[in-house]
């Protein structure tokens, strides 16, 4: 057995510093870039990214949807990329927001988290709106694939709040339950949660998730590194800000933005 995903996440986050570069390549982005709105712009952009952020940032978010949108040719890029980020040491999450009934979550547990599979990454966004239950044998493989899962508990969009706003709770207790069954829970369990930084307040206790928090919601959707750090101070060492637009706005400056808010949330979660 390798070095679990939370094993490999301390390491990654101790060393780089607490940041996960999403990489979201809009096509009005790719044409702010000068780049076409076609699988050869998208190649291009995923290059400029990785070079940018390959030594400074530990994680890395690539949104599917970017690529699912070329069909075979978008995947084909999103493999080069996920190769190319490994290559780099880059930590991979491909945010692709899976949950489905328990035997088709297992397919969608191996495309993404085994070893070999092509589009195999570290860690995948799920969500838990099946039931959390729903999510066992992608957990169970995670853990047997040394990679991790990212549930969703409550998200940046406005709309997020009817429904979230309801179950959060029961689903940050399960995901502690999850990684405190784990045999990998130290330093972070398999089982991470997505907790945006745009509500006012978190109003749940963080303290025993023994998981990874990926903090979407800085930059375009409003909210501040200070913020980040005032609502997840009790987590602030598992806290993994992730950050999309407000670092790829403009091509020449990806390093030095991906630098800033990484030494900024440093200063700020250190
Ligand atoms: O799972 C996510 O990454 C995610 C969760 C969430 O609550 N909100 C959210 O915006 N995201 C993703 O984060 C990216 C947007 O990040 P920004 O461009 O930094 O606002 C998109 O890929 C979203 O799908």
């Amino acid at each position: 057995m390798g070095d679990s995903f939370g094993t490999r996440l301390r390491a990654g986050l101790d060393k780089r510093g607490p940041l996960c570069v999403g990489i979201d390549p809009h096509p009005q982005l790719l044409h702010a870039w000068g780049l076409d709105d076609s699988p050869a712009g998208l190649e291009r952009f995923c290059h400029t990214v990785v070079d940018a952020a390959a030594d400074v940032a530990a994680v890395a978010k690539p949104q599917s949807a970017f690529f699912e949108r070329w069909g075979s040719r978008g995947i084909a890029v999103l493999e080069r990329l996920l190769s190319d980020l490994r290559e780099a040491g880059v930590l991979t999450v491909l945010d692709v927001k899976r949950g489905d009934i328990p035997s088709t979550m297992a397919a969608y547990a191996e495309a993404y988290l085994d070893e070999g599979s092509p589009l195999a990454c570290d860690a995948i966004t799920v969500h838990p709106y099946l039931g959390f239950g729903s999510l066992s044998g992608a957990i169970a493989s995670a853990v047997g694939n040394d990679a991790g899962l990212f549930v969703l508990a409550r998200t940046s969009n406005p709309e997020a709040a009817e429904l979230q706003d309801l179950v959060a709770g029961q689903i940050l207790g399960s995901v502690a339950a999850a990684n405190t069954a784990s045999a990998a829970h130290e330093p972070l369990g398999p089982v991470g949660v997505v907790l945006s930084a745009t509500p006012p307040s978190i109003g749940h206790a963080l303290e025993r998730l023994h998981g990874p928090v990926l903090v979407p919601g800085v930059g375009a959707q409003g909210a501040s590194p200070a913020d980040v750090a005032r609502l997840f101070s009790p987590v602030r060492q598992a806290v993994v800000p992730s950050v999309s637009r407000a670092v790829l706005a403009d091509p020449g400056r990806v390093r030095e933005r991906v630098t800033a808010y990484r030494d900024e949330f440093a200063t700020l979660l250190g």
